[in-house]
């Protein structure tokens, strides 16, 4: 029997009032096994926030059927809600951008505050150097995040989604403002997170960011289609 992470089913989104809504999500379906790696691209305005957003239990359906890890989303009250992103789902999304005046380390500790408060303080930074050794960062653990290029950015932000083991990692355009090569190396790691048994989900504008992934799925006005 397949082990679905994702079991979502005709899955419904619209935003703005009744009498004239956006229907952003229409009708679309997803099942995501444990362990996998796929792509969602499709044009601008197509809805691949909106799904992204949703799958991170961040925004609500409107109508639908969404399981995560076997739980149905209905039964969740947001403080539950809430508890299942901070412990297992990390997000590398745009709008969660670094704290510009914190450092690096301070930046990756953020979700120790709100999930591992019990964890003692030096186990703490034991995982977080360890992630920071992984990403190929532990020189920039006392830069301010201002000062970092693009790529190190990046991976702080990696950093930061994955210091609480999350089962799942969704990510909106991880590479939109990097060059080339350091997309290639980006990829690289989430290529390796995946290899370690994360889920991971990517929003891409980019075939060869895509490519990195077992399985491409496109929006088309609000609706999941198959690619591979
Ligand atoms: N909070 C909101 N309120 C109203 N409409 C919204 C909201 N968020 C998104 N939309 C609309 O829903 C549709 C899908 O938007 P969404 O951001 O999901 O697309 P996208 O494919 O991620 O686009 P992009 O690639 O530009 O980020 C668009 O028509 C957008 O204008």
């Amino acid at each position: 029997m397949d082990d679905f992470l994702i079991e979502m089913e005709g899955i419904e989104k619209y935003y703005g009032k009744k009498e004239n809504p956006i229907h952003a999500i229409r009708g679309s379906n997803l099942k995501i096994c444990k362990g996998s790696m796929i792509a969602i691209q499709g044009v601008s305005g197509s809805g691949k926030s909106t799904l992204l957003n949703i799958l991170g239990l961040l925004d609500r359906k409107s109508a639908g059927k969404y399981k995560l890890f076997g739980i149905d989303v209905e039964q969740l009250n947001e403080k539950k809600k809430a508890e299942m992103r901070n412990s297992k789902i990390g997000f590398v999304l745009q709008e969660f951008a670094l704290i510009e005046k914190l450092t690096v380390m301070e930046n990756i500790r953020i979700p120790f505050s709100y999930s591992k408060k019990h964890m003692k303080w030096r186990l703490q930074n034991k995982i977080a150097r360890d992630i920071l050794v992984k990403l190929g960062i532990e020189d920039k653990e006392k830069e301010l995040a201002a000062n970092l290029s693009g790529g190190q950015r990046q991976r702080v932000a990696i950093a930061r989604a994955i210091v609480n083991d999350p089962e799942l990692i969704l990510a909106d355009e991880p590479t939109g403002a990097l060059d080339t090569i350091t997309s290639m190396e980006i990829m690289s790691i989430f290529k390796a997170l995946n290899q370690s048994g994360k889920t991971i989900i990517i929003v891409t504008h980019d075939n060869e960011v895509a490519q990195f992934c077992s399985k491409i799925y496109k929006m088309v006005d609000g609706k999941l289609e198959v690619c591979n």
